[in-house]
């Protein structure tokens, strides 16, 4: 894990409207190295759906607004693709998981025609050679008696299996880099630990970039190498999963980690955050996080702190980072 696989350099996100601007992405950078899995995590309206789509460049413009330095897949500069080309790109370079496979997968063909025709378009197979791949990457993810499944439809599997074809549709190319968005939170929560393991083996095994959005800190400890914890448009914290867990910086990553259950929590004592994301139009002064920290001061609340980045590859925007050995740096 070495040279990075994407390298996305301050990307702004507005939606204009009659009253005013709303900032989804207020400027973030992003690295994922080759085979590493990189989660965005943050509650819900925080940009990270955004920033995903953006990433695929499939922000519908207008409604958005984006800005961005660059979007460089592999060492391919992509901001400015047109759109013909970035189609050659999905599917083949990136490909992405989304939350709801019923409206990701056709409903009126079967799945496994869905799959061999990622194989026919991006790698030029006769019909027959795709049907081969189709049985071998639907076995892959698990889905049993895959022959005779391939010729399923949809509606005609469960939710998790359905979410199995999903990822076999979105490894069929051996894409660069996949981005899984939410791939679980439908699902019942034992059905979620099974699917995102065969995600987390298919993504080793083939050693794929991968960027899993979730607003669930507990789906990344197992599936993730590095963690950016986004709030309110901005990054907030980066870190290794095992930082993020032991040793966060950023209080609300802090907070993050505490609202997570432990097994060995007998007593039930994580604790919930109060309050909830600023409204993306109505954002408060200085620290966004501020109103819902228990640590903030009058510093806080009058300047936006700056991201530190750190020799050791850790990033924090706070002014009082948590578990931090030297308290009397200067976090300004
Ligand atoms: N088409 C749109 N028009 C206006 N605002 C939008 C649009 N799409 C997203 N937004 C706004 O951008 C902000 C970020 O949204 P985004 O979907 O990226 O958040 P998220 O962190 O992925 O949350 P969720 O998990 O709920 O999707 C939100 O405030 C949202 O309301």
């Amino acid at each position: 894990m070495s040279e990075n696989m994407l390298t996305l350099r301050n990307l702004k996100v507005v939606f204009p409207n009659a009253k005013g601007m709303i900032r989804a992405v207020e400027g973030i950078d992003l690295d994922i190295k080759t085979g590493e899995c990189v989660a965005l995590v943050g509650e819900s309206g925080c940009g990270k759906s955004v920033t995903s789509l953006a990433i695929m460049r499939l922000l519908n413009s207008p409604p958005a607004v984006m800005r961005v330095d660059s979007i460089n897949l592999g060492g391919l500069e992509i901001k400015n693709l047109s759109e013909h080309k970035m189609q050659e790109i999905r599917g083949k370079e990136i490909s992405i998981i989304f939350q709801d496979a019923m409206t990701a997968l056709n409903p009126v063909m079967t799945i496994g025609k869905q799959i061999d025709e990622i194989y026919i378009r991006h790698s030029n197979m006769s019909k027959k050679q795709a049907r081969i791949n189709t049985i071998k990457s639907l076995d892959l993810v698990g889905v049993p008696e895959a022959k005779s499944r391939a010729n399923n439809f949809p509606h005609q599997l469960s939710g998790g299996m359905r979410q199995r074809v999903l990822i076999a549709l979105a490894f069929a190319c051996m894409p660069k880099l996949i981005i899984a968005d939410e791939p679980t939170t439908a699902l019942d929560v034992t059905i979620q630990a099974q699917v995102l393991e065969v995600l987390k083996n298919m993504q080793k095994i083939h050693e794929v970039s991968a960027l899993l959005i979730t607003h669930d800190l507990s789906v990344v400890a197992n599936m993730a190498d590095t963690v950016y914890v986004m709030y309110a448009g901005k990054i907030v914290e980066k870190a290794s999963v095992k930082d993020i867990f032991e040793s966060p910086y950023h209080p609300y990553t802090e907070a993050l980690s505490l609202s997570v259950p432990k097994l060995s929590d007998t007593k039930h004592s994580f604790v919930q955050i109060p309050d909830s994301v600023p409204h993306p139009m109505f954002k408060p002064t200085g620290c966004y996080f501020h109103p819902r920290c228990n640590y903030a001061t009058e510093k806080c609340k009058e300047r936006m702190p700056l991201l530190k980045k750190l020799e050791n590859g850790r990033e924090y925007r706070c002014f009082y980072p948590r578990n931090f050995e030297d308290k009397k740096g200067d976090h300004s």
